[in-house]
């Protein structure tokens, strides 16, 4: 707006900046001899007012016009009469007819902001804006070139939309190009393949031919000597009417492309926390790795259906943007794992991270003392991630509050601290935010975290069944079926053993025979240790109540209680028995 009025004032000034000239100019002539301008000055001073007036009419009052029109008027026969005298004008006239057209000129500028802001409120912004792009048009010349210039830095950050031409561009390499620049930062996958200085890449969008330079400045050498600094540049050029369509949307286009370049070629990143007493805030607390966990859903032991379901939940999380806004809900859905430990509850957590490329945050409690800590470094992570607290139920404040010692205060990290994360005001800073918890307890958890809601997913990860055996068979020694298979299954069922277990004795050789029958004497050896212990536990027990039943019994009994509650067992035919409460899964399909 500031920009539209000075261009306002700028026209109006002109046409009265216009009538001054003019006649200097037309009675410098006159002096000199002419007589044709005498006559066609008055003629161009009345048409030249006679346009003021009508232009400003409809906006000033009439007394305020015609205040100019005299005070003008009267400038004009005293600059006339100055110089149609035969000798030079006095030095005190010169001085009158200045101070005259200064106080012209105040008064016009006076009228001018009255001008103004009467424009403002009478005319629609959209107007004006027409009103001015047209006068512009006629001013400059539709065919010539425009260029943007684009620097590679704005002072001492990176130019966005340098960084993301550079993206952009890479995708548009023509076979003409003969010069590129090839790089890599430590520890990505993809190349970086950008033009070289001088190199152009040409191309057309809705009709709009466009032409992109990479321009590099060497700098003079610095006095303390190292490298000559390079100041690189895009140079974006095309014909000056498509300018509006460049900057509203070429330029967005090409941002919005190059966020999903980098989408397709994310490497996933773990933050830990590094200082959590330094900054939390611009996250200087948090340090970072690329996170290069192998875990994918196709490696997962996990059963198919839960596989699909839990790819489905995650995808229709990601997608519904406009529905949390709409529903008033914020951005965000909360995962408990829970079983026994080397059930994968950590390699599933990587497998959604590398699914959704979201970066995982992972959030030590034990480390942090207070709920301001807590929330420094909650404020402080990126949207699209995953925020994960491992082992909830080894924090030992989190612990306090069940076991009913209530000496929960405001400067303490407390359970109502992270509930209020959770579901709370500070749930809604960012966006796109995956919550995980673990446990390998979860009867010991608080039930305030448990409460229908608060996290929306409940995923039990339990020991192998014969399905899961059968996956990473398949994964670590490449066969889906061996003589050994039928023997392995039956066992398995007979105790409880965990993916961790089985994984690392199928990594013990690279021969599934050896692989197999090394894990077959495994099997047979855990059975036999649980029956021992199990006998042990009896005769220690003996004329007490017997409150242990052998591994395999207690399995079963496990089965029956779960099929009996409200969980889905999938564990029947699933390597794993992961479950999904029904109540909670149906929340989570809304
Ligand atoms: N369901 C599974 N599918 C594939 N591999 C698994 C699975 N569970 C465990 N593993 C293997 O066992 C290793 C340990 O598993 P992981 O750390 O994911 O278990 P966890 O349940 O998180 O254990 P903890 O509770 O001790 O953290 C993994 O690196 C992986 O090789």
């Amino acid at each position: 707006m500031g920009l539209t009025c000075q261009k306002q004032e700028f026209y109006i000034c002109d046409l009265y900046s216009f009538c001054a000239v003019y006649s200097i100019f037309d009675f410098v002539a006159i002096n000199a001899g002419g007589t044709a301008p005498q006559k066609l000055c008055p003629t161009a001073w009345f048409y030249v007012n006679k346009q003021a007036f009508n232009a400003i009419k409809p906006t000033i009052s009439f007394y305020s016009f015609i205040q100019i029109q005299t005070i003008s008027f009267y400038s004009f026969i005293q600059i006339q009469s100055m110089f149609s005298q035969v000798r030079m004008p006095s030095t005190s006239s010169v001085l009158s007819a200045y101070s005259t057209f200064v106080a012209s000129a105040m008064l016009v500028k006076t009228m001018l902001h009255e001008v103004q802001t009467m424009a403002k409120q009478l005319v629609p912004q959209q107007l004006q804006d027409k009103i001015l792009s047209g006068i512009g048009r006629l001013l400059g010349d539709p065919s010539s070139q425009m260029t943007l210039v684009i620097d590679e830095f704005n002072g001492y950050t990176m130019n966005q939309i340098f960084e993301a031409s550079q993206i952009y561009l890479q995708t548009k390499i023509s076979p003409e190009v003969s010069r590129l620049r090839v790089s890599r930062s430590p520890r990505e996958k993809n190349l970086l393949v950008t033009i070289y200085k001088g190199e152009k890449v040409i191309e057309v969008f809705e009709g709009i031919q466009l032409k992109w330079e990479l321009v590099s400045i060497t700098e003079k050498q610095l006095p303390m000597g190292g490298d000559k600094p390079e100041r690189r540049s895009l140079e974006l050029s095309f014909l000056k009417k498509n300018m509006e369509k460049v900057l509203s949307s070429y330029l967005p286009y090409v941002v919005e492309r190059s966020e999903m370049i980098k989408e397709e070629n994310k490497v996933v990143k773990l933050y830990f926390l590094g200082n959590p007493h330094g900054g939390a805030v611009g996250g200087g607390a948090w340090g970072s790795i690329n996170l290069d966990h192998p875990s994918t859903f196709e490696t997962l032991a996990m059963d198919l259906k839960l596989k699909e379901d839990l790819i489905k939940d995650l995808d229709r999380f990601v997608r519904r943007r406009k529905f949390y806004k709409r529903v008033g809900k914020t951005w965000k859905r909360g995962y408990l794992l829970h079983g026994p430990p080397g059930t994968g509850k950590t390699s599933l957590i990587a497998a959604m991270a590398n699914y959704l490329k979201f970066d995982i945050y992972d959030l030590e409690l034990t480390s942090l003392q207070r709920n301001s800590q807590f929330r420094n470094l909650l404020v402080s992570t990126k949207n699209r991630s995953i925020i994960v607290i491992e082992d909830i139920d080894c924090s030992t404040t989190l612990q306090d509050r069940q076991a009913g010692r209530n000496n929960q205060t405001t400067t303490q990290l407390t359970l109502s601290g992270l509930l209020n994360f959770i579901d709370g005001l500070w749930s809604s800073c960012g966006d796109e935010r995956i919550i995980v918890l673990t446990t390998n307890h979860k009867d010991r958890l608080d039930p305030a975290l448990l409460r229908p809601g608060r996290m929306d997913m409940h995923i039990h990860m339990s020991y192998c069944t014969p399905y899961g055996f059968k996956t990473l068979a398949s994964n670590y020694l490449g066969v889906s079926n061996h003589r050994l298979f039928t023997e392995i299954e039956r066992l398995i069922t007979e105790v409880e053993v965990t993916p961790a277990e089985i994984a690392e004795e199928l990594m013990k050789s690279e021969e599934a025979d050896v692989a197999l029958e090394g894990l077959v004497e495994f099997l047979k050896a855990k059975i036999a240790e649980n029956k021992s212990n199990g006998e042990a536990k009896e005769v220690d027990e003996q004329g007490t109540e017997r409150r242990d039943v052998v591994e395999s019994e207690k399995v079963v009994e496990t089965k029956r209680q779960k099929i009996g509650s409200r969980e889905l067992e999938i564990s029947d035919y699933m390597p794993c028995s992961y479950s999904f409460s029904v109540e909670e899964n149906q929340s989570c399909l809304l």
